[in-house]
């Protein structure tokens, strides 16, 4: 079917500018661009008004302009035009040329139609030469200057492309083609010849550079039904002519349709600048140029596609499934796309500018691969942290879960690193992958050491309340043995709990010099509890040497407060206590970690207790102290010899007033008991007295009164219940009983009658002075640091009746009254005050200190 005529644009105006625009347009319209290698360029050359328009039309279906016939013979064709040829497979298009030594530029103006010739021989395949018939043989033919040209321009082409020359004879006689072609050809050959050619070309023929092809039509004016039917004779040849035996089937160095534009628009640009134009290097430079046209439109139709921007937002929130995948289809795509439009560009060339399309889309593409490797990275931590709870809750080994939990992760890690990458790039992910590890590597850490401090720490407390608790007890107790229990505790408790966190260690998979060196730190943490505790008590051995003394010297061997009623030998009771209170420094004194026996006990017992005789404690025998001091090595000392020394004196100097006391209250006791008036007393009392008794045993009321008033009053001390009214002390004793005293005696008297009453009244007072005293109580003989002598003097001495109250007092900012100790707590302790029976020595007594 015969299409519509195609639009002729002009490509080169009259004034030889490059027509860009209106180019492009028709590039655009006329579907050129896309054909890639299949198209042929044809070109038209001859003279002035010889029919070229018209003969293209005829052959071509094209409409360029075509002089009237009726208003003479002048140039119609201005530069050069380009029109698509209609229902010519593949692809041809056709360029129209001004007329050569047309009048319109001047006889001298011929560097336009060789810089067209240039130009046509240069972009085409093939080139007719428009001529008249009757030019052939002709010395002066019009078509000889312009072969001459044609052939010259060719000289300065480098490489220049083999192009098909179709002489057109227009306007043939009579004689047969076959007796012109040798004629033309004859011609040609002697133009070829006549031309000035480089050195390397000198004998080149012409057949190497052009194929030459005669035809002939009749005039279209005369004979036009001719002219058309040989029209269409000759448009067959031009069917298929870039095929193998084809008009142009051997043609070089063709130019991507793609790039005709372009190259087309550089040619020129060379020819008018008079330059040499090398075809060879501006096929690489159109291709260069075209290729990174290509590459840059590939690109941004990347980044602008829609599913490479789903892809992209997507993976900026987590983890895309499938990213590896569809990002290499993507890239895919766009680089096809590129391969199909540069495919026939220079090779070279087109794959230079391939890599560097695919590296620029690499470099666009691969921020949100790292963004996916860091969602991967991120989330094989979390899955790492995950998975090792679970195990280790399990009740796995720590080594065995971290390994296995590791491996899973890692593995999976890198599992979704080789579905993120993709086959365009050689992306390595190794070093994420050292990362990932490290994460895991910290976690584990961290994890591994708050499991072991936890493993450690329970352990600790473990040993502590094994320990702590019992060794105290054990001190509180000192004694002989005590040391011996202690190592004999410490034995036992480390002997339980020390395996079992050996065994807890063996998860861990450690050293065994590291495991070993947790197990010793622990063994030595259970030492350091027993040390302390005993730094601890030895920080507190006075008072308990205090409480000690008390202890033994204030009850007997039954624990029954001692009274002291003078049968007593309170100098061996003395001795005895102190002796207590001394071993118990010689227990506090150093750490016995070794079984070995020491004579801590035996030396302090020779240099402080034996040393003491009478009176004063005397100065230990310096070589006394050093044998200690040998004996125990600095760091097991908890108090020193001369601290020993001091506290011995300290102690010393606080109990000398109980023992004082219990002197002074024998004394008393005994002055108590052998109260009797003396005998010359007792003789006049009888015999002054004589009446008054007689006179009370004779008369039964007297008799009988004074045995009411002693019912009453031993009425009133059972139901006031005095001995437990006074167990709270003195003071509240006092109160209480006068509070109730009233309403008791109330109570009373309500059952007596009421003369009786006044009787038994003043009974009552004769018989209180007179009632059996309780059971005498001796005051408590212990000398709180925090109470000054003369206070306890006062409550201790024989003018002094009220008993000293048996409540514990603490009193840690009460100053203490005695000198300074190099043992550091004695200031602040409280002291056991035990209920004591009160005493009531008749007074004082120096004697006391006999025995101190
Ligand atoms: N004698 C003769 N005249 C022809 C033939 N073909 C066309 N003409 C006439 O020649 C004149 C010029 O025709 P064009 O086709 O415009 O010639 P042209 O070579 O394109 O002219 P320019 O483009 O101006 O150089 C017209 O008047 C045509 O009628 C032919 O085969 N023989």
């Amino acid at each position: 079917m015969e299409e519509e005529a195609a639009e002729a644009v002009q490509l080169i105006d009259g004034e030889g500018e490059f027509a860009g625009d209106s180019a492009e347009r028709f590039m655009a319209t006329a579907g050129v661009a896309g054909c890639g290698l299949s198209y042929a360029v044809i070109s038209i050359m001859g003279p002035q008004s010889s029919g070229k328009s018209t003969l293209l039309n005829q052959l071509f279906g094209t409409n360029f302009r075509e002089m009237d016939a009726f208003r003479g013979r002048s140039q119609t064709t201005k530069g050069i035009w380009i029109a698509r040829c209609v229902g010519v497979e593949p692809c041809t298009v056709v360029l129209d040329l001004e007329g050569t030594d047309g009048r319109e530029r001047g006889e001298d103006d011929t560097a336009f139609e060789k810089q067209s010739s240039l130009f046509a021989l240069a972009i085409s395949d093939i080139v007719l030469i428009n001529m008249w018939c009757h030019d052939i043989g002709r010395e002066q033919a019009a078509n000889k200057p312009l072969l001459k040209t044609v052939f010259q321009v060719m000289m300065r082409l480098f490489s220049p492309r083999k192009t098909t020359l179709l002489f057109v004879i227009r306007d043939k006689t009579r004689t047969p083609l076959e007796h012109l072609e040798p004629v033309l050809r004859e011609d040609i050959q002697k133009i070829w010849n006549s031309v000035a050619k480089p050195e390397a070309h000198k004998d080149t023929p012409i057949s190497e550079f052009f194929n030459v092809e005669v035809t002939a039509l009749p005039s279209f004016e005369e004979k036009e039904e001719q002219f058309r039917e040989q029209v269409q004779q000759l448009r067959k040849r031009f069917a298929n002519s870039i095929a193998p035996g084809g008009l142009a089937g051997d043609r070089r160095g063709v130019v991507p349709a793609s790039g005709f534009l372009f190259s087309s628009q550089q040619i020129w640009k060379v020819i008018r600048e008079n330059k040499d134009l090398d075809l060879p290097a501006h096929k690489v430079m159109v291709a260069t140029v075209r290729c990174d046209e290509i590459a840059h439109e590939k690109f941004s139709c990347l980044t602008s596609d829609a599913e490479w921007m789903d892809l992209e937002s997507a993976v900026q929130s987590g983890p895309a499934p499938g990213f590896g995948k569809k990002l290499g289809y993507i890239v895919d795509v766009h680089m096809k796309e590129y391969d199909k439009e540069a495919i026939y560009f220079d090779e070279a060339v087109r794959t230079a500018k391939r890599q560097l399309l695919k590296s620029r889309v690499l470099n666009h593409v691969q921020p949100a691969f790292q963004k996916m490797l860091a969602h991967l990275r991120t989330k094989a931590l979390e899955k790492y942290k995950t998975d090792l709870n679970l195990t280790l809750g399990s009740g796995k080994g720590f080594a065995a879960s971290v390994r296995d939990t590791t491996e899973s992760s890692l593995n999976e890690f890198d599992q979704g690193c080789a579905d993120a990458v993709i086959k365009q790039a050689d992306w390595d992910y190794s070093k994420i992958l050292e990362k990932v590890r490290r994460d895991i590597e910290d976690h584990t850490l961290s994890v591994r050491e708050g499991k072991l401090s936890e493993l450690t720490n329970h352990a600790k407390d473990k040993l502590r309340k094994a320990l702590a608790e019992p060794v105290e007890s054990l001190f509180d107790a000192a004694g002989h043995s005590t040391w011996a229990s202690i190592r004999n505790l410490f034995k036992r408790e480390t002997e339980a709990i020390l395996p079992e966190f050996r065994k807890t260690l063996s998860g861990f998979e450690m050293e065994s010099a590291s495991s070993e060196g947790t197990v010793s730190n622990l063994r030595d943490y259970a030492r350091s509890i027993v040390e302390n505790k005993a730094k601890e008590e030895a920080g507190k051995v006075l008072i308990h040497m205090k409480e000690r003394f008390t202890t033994v010297f204030s009850h007997d061997k039954d624990s029954i407060p001692r009274v002291w009623t003078g049968k007593e030998d309170v100098r061996a009771i003395a001795k005895d206590a102190r002796s207590a209170a001394l071993k118990h420094l010689s227990v506090m004194a150093a750490i016995r970690w070794d079984e070995k026996r020491d004579r801590i006990e035996s030396i302090l017992t020779s240099t402080l207790l034996d040393g003491s005789k009478i009176m004063e404690v005397h100065k230990p025998r310096n070589h006394h102290f050093i044998e200690l001091l040998e004996q125990v090595p600095p760091k097991y000392t908890l108090i020193t010899p001369s601290q020993c020394k001091s506290v011995w004196k300290q102690f010393k100097s606080e109990t000398e007033f109980t023992i004082t006391q219990a002197v002074s209250t024998q004394q008393a006791h005994k002055r108590g008991n052998g109260r009797l008036p003396p005998p010359w007393a007792m003789v006049a009392i009888a015999v002054l007295g004589f009446n008054e008794i007689m006179v009370l045993l004779r008369n039964p009321i007297y008799m009988f009164l004074l045995f009411v008033g002693y019912l009453m009053v031993k009425a009133l001390a059972v139901q006031l219940d005095i001995n437990r009214e006074f167990q709270n002390g003195v003071v509240p004793g006092i109160i209480s009983i006068s509070a109730k005293l009233v309403p008791t005696l109330q109570n009373l008297l309500n059952k007596v009658a009421t003369e009786q009453q006044q009787h038994g009244n003043h009974h009552h007072q004769e018989a209180a002075a007179e009632a059996p005293q309780p059971q005498p109580q001796l005051p408590p003989l212990l000398l709180s640091p925090r109470s000054p002598m003369s206070e306890l003097r006062r409550q201790h001495m024989p003018f002094s009746r009220v008993p000293l109250s048996p409540v514990r007092k603490a009193a840690p900012s009460s100053p203490s009254s005695t000198s300074s100790s190099t043992v550091s707590s004695p200031r602040n302790i409280s002291e056991d005050q035990k209920p004591s029976p009160t005493v009531e020595p008749d007074n004082e007594s120096n004697s006391a200190y006999s025995i101190v």
